[in-house]
């Protein structure tokens, strides 16, 4: 499924070209990928060895980090032509997150958690109340997917650390952002709920015809993907090493 212009023509949701990103301090570039691009709707998996920049890469496409060259866009959006405060509101509309540490409010209840993405963007509640819902309702049936349906109104502080992630996805996926990104969402969890995990994941991205940039060290999840995407291949930074890796 691919988002489509008015023209007609297929807005991937990540294009990243001609791009160069170097922490601040450090010796050499972290990242420089000449051309990246997931499609709208497509599944991709990221691999690469630890340290090999997979979340710089995800923080640049979140523009929470901006590059010192190229450019970065998100269905169609150059993220760097935006001010921060609207980059920040562009991210909250068009990309759910699953990050590694979930960053969870702990004494907001679960549900208060799922709800928080909705509360700071209205184009998340426009988009559900379209399909006749609200932002309470959709919580509810997330969380009953992603069995959560008994700690909704837990603290997240309360909650098991595969119950954190599984919140943290609903969080991500609420409202129905077009970009999911994924940095290992599973790793807390055990065979049985990380196959119910990607299966939630991967068919609430094909419900919505949101694109899915996921993180992961393990290959074993990497079938489900439309496409397996070696950083260290595309990484033009990469030390020799690592593209061996
Ligand atoms: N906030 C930061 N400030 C400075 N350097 C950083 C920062 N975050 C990451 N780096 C450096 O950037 C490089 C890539 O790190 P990054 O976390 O993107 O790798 P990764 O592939 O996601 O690793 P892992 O698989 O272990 O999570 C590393 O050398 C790391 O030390």
């Amino acid at each position: 499924m691919q988002r489509q212009t008015a023209a007609g023509r297929d807005v991937p949701a990540v294009a990243v070209a001609a791009m160069r990103y170097r922490w601040p301090g450090a010796a050499r570039d972290c990242l420089a990928i000449e051309q990246f691009a997931v499609g709208g709707g497509e599944r991709v998996f990221l691999r690469g060895p630890s340290g090999s920049g997979k979340t710089t890469l995800l923080s640049l496409v979140g523009g929470v980090i901006l590059p010192q060259a190229g450019t970065v866009s998100v269905a169609g959006q150059p993220l760097a032509r935006l001010s921060a405060g609207v980059r920040d509101r562009f991210r909250a509309d068009h990309v759910g997150f699953v990050f590694q540490l979930f960053n969870l409010l702990p004494y907001l209840s679960a549900r208060d958690n799922i709800l928080l993405a909705c509360r700071f963007s209205a184009a998340r509640r426009a988009r559900l109340a379209v399909r006749g819902t609200s932002a309470e309702a959709e919580a509810q049936r997330l969380a009953s997917r992603l069995e959560l349906g008994d700690v909704l109104h837990r603290s997240a502080a309360e909650l098991s650390v595969g119950q954190q992630q599984r919140v943290a996805a609903a969080r991500a996926l609420i409202g129905r952002p077009g970009l999911i990104v994924a940095d290992e969402p599973t790793s807390a969890l055990d065979a049985d709920r990380q196959q119910a995990f990607i299966d939630l994941l991967l068919d609430e991205c094909a419900e919505a015809g949101a694109a899915l940039l996921f993180v992961s060290h393990d290959l074993r999840l990497a079938r489900h993907f439309d496409r397996i995407v070696d950083l260290a291949q595309i990484n033009q930074a990469a030390v020799s090493g690592e593209a061996a890796a």
